[in-house]
């Protein structure tokens, strides 16, 4: 069985070890380390407090789940400890060079990066776009101004540029955009609304192309601890490690 370690034990890092289907968890980190250890009981995997330690211990692949920042900090050395990554802050591959040097090293040590579909839908196929023309890539993501850690009384527009600007900004909040421009070869246009009379996560994707139009909306239920993240994102990631070790595969 695929075992592995979970990097970040807030909302998803809990969800994951609640929910987990066909890998074993076997060690934690967290900067907070009560966090790592408190999962750590419940899932009776090693919380670490020193991430040496932690990507030293003997198990196959990482899960980020933890922050843009924590992704940027730490890949490489995932990486450098024969380890394969998914990466759930994928914002941190907004910055080109820092992609490119992940990916290089990825190649050059024999490894895998996967980055899950997460809080949306339709990644698989938007992926054509590395391949036949896509001329209209767009994402409106409206959110309770709960999820977006702020307080407004009507809808107002938070944001209206391109999603490796937008990520710089909203880092907890806007990590599909990045997904989707990952998969599409692309830039995305990205609009950020908080309005106060949504109680859901709704991502609004606008896709043109050689092959046609595509409108997907997607209204996602905050989880129950971090309303900032979708609970598809944590279901996301979920499934993408039980797809791991299946011989099929689905989806582009
Ligand atoms: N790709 C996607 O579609 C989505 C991505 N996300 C991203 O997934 C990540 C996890 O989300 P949640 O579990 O809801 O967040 P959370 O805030 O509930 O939990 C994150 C945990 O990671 C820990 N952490 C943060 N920075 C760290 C660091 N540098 N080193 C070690 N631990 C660190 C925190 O202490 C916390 O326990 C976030 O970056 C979030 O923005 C969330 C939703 C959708
Ligand atoms: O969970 C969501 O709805 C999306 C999200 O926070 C992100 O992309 O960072």
């Amino acid at each position: 069985m695929l075992t592995i370690g979970l990097l970040g034990c807030g909302n998803i890092g809990n969800i994951i070890a609640k929910n987990h289907v066909g890998v074993e968890i076997v060690a934690l980190f967290d900067q907070m380390p009560e966090r790592a250890e408190e999962l750590g009981r419940l899932c009776h995997a090693k919380a670490f407090g020193d991430i040496e330690e932690f990507l030293s211990e003997d198990f196959d692949l990482v899960v980020e789940a933890a922050s843009v920042s924590a992704a940027q900090e730490y890949a490489l050395s995932v990486l450098e400890h024969g380890k394969d990554l998914v990466v759930m802050s994928v914002g941190a591959f907004a910055d080109e060079y820092f992609r490119e040097e992940v990916t290089r090293r990825a190649a050059a040590l024999g490894r895998r990066i996967h980055i899950p579909s997460g809080a949306i839908f339709g990644l698989d196929n938007l992926k054509i776009g590395q391949i036949s023309g896509i001329t209209k890539l767009l994402l409106r993501t409206t959110k309770n101004p709960r999820s977006l850690n702020m307080e407004c009384t009507e809808r107002m527009l938070l944001f209206s540029g391109q999603a490796n600007e937008c990520i710089k900004h909203y880092p907890k909040n806007t990590n599909v955009s990045v997904a989707l421009e990952l998969a599409a070869g692309r830039a995305v246009e990205v609009e950020l609304w908080a309005d106060p009379d949504v109680d859901r996560n709704v991502h609004e994707i606008v896709i043109e192309g050689d092959f046609g139009e595509a409108t997907i909306t997607v209204r996602n239920r905050p989880s129950p601890d971090n309303p900032s993240t979708s609970y598809l994102a944590a279901l996301s990631i979920i499934t993408l490690l039980k797809n791991l070790s299946e011989p099929m595969r689905i989806g582009t």
